[in-house]
């Protein structure tokens, strides 16, 4: 960053623009009576995502009476031209179900769908109906060079409404991919394998990121990317082992009983101990879920976060800066270093843990930023001057930053995570990979353009990939054209981007 630069984050102009911006998110959050989200006084079992070693279940308090709430899907209905066949999965806003055309009512290319029956919220509905609309522009897209990275993003076949007691609900069918990244992560620590081969983790980050240069590429940036919103593509794949389970009506208000299913339906994982871990010749990853997708000149659109905490960037957890498609990359490079270590980067925990060692309610936000920005000082450095100056007015604890080192202890992590078969050369490669993508400063941070052709790869591409990097970077022939219409685009985008450096982030 230049000296001038640097001068924009301090001195006196700087300290009016802070204190106005305060007023002015003080007048935003007065408007908009913005609360967190908290769990700790309800009845509820006060865990939203699925625990990975449990039978993965969905919370009684997400049927019932109102808006928001889960359709009470049943094994062997009908939902539109589909019958459902098994449960998939779950997240936050939707249930997730295998299920089968019915011959000569539906002209789907799949033998097995996954349809995604999503809550009747409306601000919700907003997000999946915009999921939708998102993956089916890009499904349609083509950038006239092979479309390198496409593949590994999830398709839609189509959408329909279901009609529930409170409103519709909005379906997205989809093919039915396979088990999530976390699952075979897990797989890992079970089976004590320590990480995954060093090829596979290298193919899976290469897939993800070459996903992400295609999304981004097309104006897109995910958002939300974490492990449970990777599926490693499985040919025939059946959902796993499910389990009809009784509704614990104490968990229930009155009003909710006449509202929920008969029955939840469990998805009992596989026997992590026994699996085949993930090959190199057949990985392959999908991008999944663009829930919290945004267009790229577009801060996010809600500010609502979601993506796990470890795998934030800095300027998502730090107030008042913008968020860019950058933090797509922040999430793969911890990701990438989970998978070639085993081991987190940042391991956040989300709740609280209680004396027996089980998680209880979620911990508050301030509590979770105060642990993870110093996390990440300790790891890549000290900030740039505009970082610190954010982290003053984010009310964050005040650190000596004479005593941070600027480089972090990023190498000795490596050193002492890495596998030991792992050699001297190839650990020097990784670190300088990560070093690229953990960058304080989005504006700096490498794209994932910049990132698959990282000397790291270079192992692991084939002739066609490196056809395929080398078509992407030839410049196309509307560059200039496409050059005028980003600047424009960019500078249709000002107000609303200097509004995002206002707006409040929600978890
Ligand atoms: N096409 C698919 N094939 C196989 N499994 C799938 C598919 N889509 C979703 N799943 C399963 O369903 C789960 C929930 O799906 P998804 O993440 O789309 O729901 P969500 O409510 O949007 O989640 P979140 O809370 O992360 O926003 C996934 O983690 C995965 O296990």
């Amino acid at each position: 960053m230049s000296p001038s630069q640097e001068n924009n984050y301090s001195g006196f102009w700087y300290d009016v623009r802070r204190q106005l911006r305060t007023l002015f998110e003080a007048a935003f959050e007065w408007r908009n009576k913005i609360k967190e989200v908290d769990f700790s006084g309800t009845k509820c079992d006060p865990h939203p995502f699925p625990h990975p070693d449990s039978d993965r279940l969905e919370h009684c308090y997400k049927y019932g009476y109102g808006k928001g709430k889960f359709y009470p899907v049943q094994l062997g209905q009908r939902l539109g031209s589909y019958h459902i066949k098994a449960k998939l999965g779950h997240g936050n806003f939707a249930t997730v179900w295998q299920a089968e055309p019915i011959k000569g009512l539906c002209t789907s290319g799949h033998q097995s769908v996954a349809i995604k029956v999503c809550s009747n919220n409306k601000k919700d509905n907003k997000d999946d109906v915009l999921e939708a609309k998102v993956l089916r522009k890009l499904g349609k897209r083509s950038d006239g060079k092979g479309d390198f990275g496409k593949d590994h993003l999830m398709t839609v076949d189509e959408c329909f409404n279901v009609p529930g007691h409170f409103g519709d609900h909005f379906c997205i069918v989809s093919e039915s991919i396979g088990p999530t990244l976390d699952h075979y992560l897990l797989m890992v620590e079970k089976q004590n394998l320590g990480s995954f081969d060093y090829n596979v983790a290298k193919k899976v980050t290469f897939q993800l990121l070459s996903a992400v240069t295609w999304l981004h590429a097309a104006g897109y940036g995910h958002g939300d990317i974490h492990p449970y919103n990777v599926l490693m593509k499985e040919q025939g794949y059946q959902a796993p082992k499910n389990a009809k389970r009784n509704v614990c009506y104490a968990n229930c208000k009155p009003e909710d009983k006449p509202y929920m299913p008969p029955y939840l339906v469990s998805c009992i994982d596989d026997d992590l101990a026994v699996g085949a871990p993930l090959s190199f010749e057949t990985c392959d990853a999908r991008l999944a879920d663009f829930g919290q997708s945004f267009k790229k000149n577009h801060p996010r659109r809600l500010y609502r976060m979601t993506t796990q905490k470890g795998l934030r960037s800095p300027e998502w957890v730090i107030k008042h800066a913008p968020i860019t498609i950058s933090i797509d990359i922040w999430s793969i490079a911890c990701m990438a270093y989970r998978m070639v270590t085993g081991k987190r980067l940042m391991d956040i925990q989300e709740r609280y843990i209680d004396e027996n060692g089980q998680p209880t309610q979620k911990r508050t936000k301030f509590d979770i930023n105060n642990e993870h920005l110093p996390m990440m000082v300790e790891l890549f450095g000290t900030p740039p001057p505009w970082i610190r100056g954010k982290w003053a007015a984010s009310n964050l604890p005040p650190i000596n930053w004479k005593s941070t080192s600027p480089e972090g202890t990023l190498h000795k992590r490596i050193q002492d995570d890495c596998p030991s078969s792992m050699s001297t050369e190839e650990a020097e490669l990784f670190e300088d990979f990560l070093r690229k993508a953990f960058v304080w400063d989005y504006r700096f941070r490498a794209t994932a353009k910049d990132l698959i052709q990282h000397k790291w790869f270079q192992s692991i591409l084939t002739d066609a990939d490196k056809a395929s990097i080398e078509a992407i970077l030839v410049p196309s022939r509307f560059e200039g054209l496409n050059t005028i219409r980003n600047q424009y685009a960019r500078l249709r985008s000002l107000p609303v981007k200097i509004g995002g450096l206002f707006a409040q982030k929600v978890d």
